[in-house]
């Protein structure tokens, strides 16, 4: 769909330069998607493998983070062998809601109630970002924490719209349950893509 150089704003990664691919195409249909123009693949331009790295080389950093859309609805191994031959650091954020592919250094798992992860690729999350957009989140929240490999690290991030009402909640429920952590979406706040 789109790619962009700028940093990386949410979760483990955030505060780093970091190269951004956004590929088209999503079955999820999260009522909240801040990127709804991502879903439907056939309304963006085929790109090939080798134009996507081309075009990251461009930039300085070597991070690249595979977005979308859901990326995980394409065989990512192509694609990520071939930014690692390139010397870059392969991140993905996803639902997990299809089967992994890839060969990744950092997986963010961001797991949907409108279509739950399959449980295979749980355990291969080094990051768990769940969005809060009511007080039942939390629950969703801890029904992955639980099936996550001990090493994950743990992110509540609040919804976009409703982060005036849902921070407060969150920053409490943190103070109380100091395994997780804030993931603030910081490109927002300081209007960069
Ligand atoms: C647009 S999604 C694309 C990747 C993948 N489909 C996923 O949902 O993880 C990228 C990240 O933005 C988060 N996100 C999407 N809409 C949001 C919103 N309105 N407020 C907060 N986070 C949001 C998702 O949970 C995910 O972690
Ligand atoms: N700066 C910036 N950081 C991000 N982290 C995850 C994003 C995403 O849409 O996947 C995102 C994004 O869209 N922009
Ligand atoms: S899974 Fe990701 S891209 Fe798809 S609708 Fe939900 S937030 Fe948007
Ligand atoms: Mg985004």
């Amino acid at each position: 769909m789109e790619s962009f150089y700028t940093i990386q704003g949410e979760g483990f990664h955030q505060g780093r330069a970091a190269y951004f691919i956004r590929l088209g195409g999503c079955d999820v249909g999260c009522f909240w998607c801040d990127v709804k123009e991502s879903w439907d693949a056939g309304k963006h331009p085929r790109i090939s493998v080798e134009d996507i790295v081309a075009r990251a080389k461009e930039h300085p950093g070597r991070l690249a983070v595979i977005t979308g859309g859901e990326p995980l609805l394409h065989d990512l191994s192509t694609l990520t062998t071939k930014l690692k031959e390139a010397g870059f650091e392969t991140n993905i954020e996803t639902s997990g809601s299809s089967p992994l592919s890839g060969s990744w250094d950092w997986i963010c798992l961001s797991p949907k109630k409108f279509k739950a992860p399959v449980p295979e690729m749980v355990p291969f999350a080094n990051e768990l970002k769940v969005v809060i957009l009511n007080k039942h989140d939390f629950t969703w929240a801890e029904t992955y924490a639980s099936q996550v490999n001990e090493t994950c690290k743990l992110y509540l991030q609040p919804e976009w719209d409703k982060a005036a009402e849902m921070t407060p909640l969150i920053v409490d429920y943190i103070k109380a349950h100091p395994q997780w952590e804030l993931s603030l979406q910081v490109h927002k706040y300081i209007d960069v893509p």
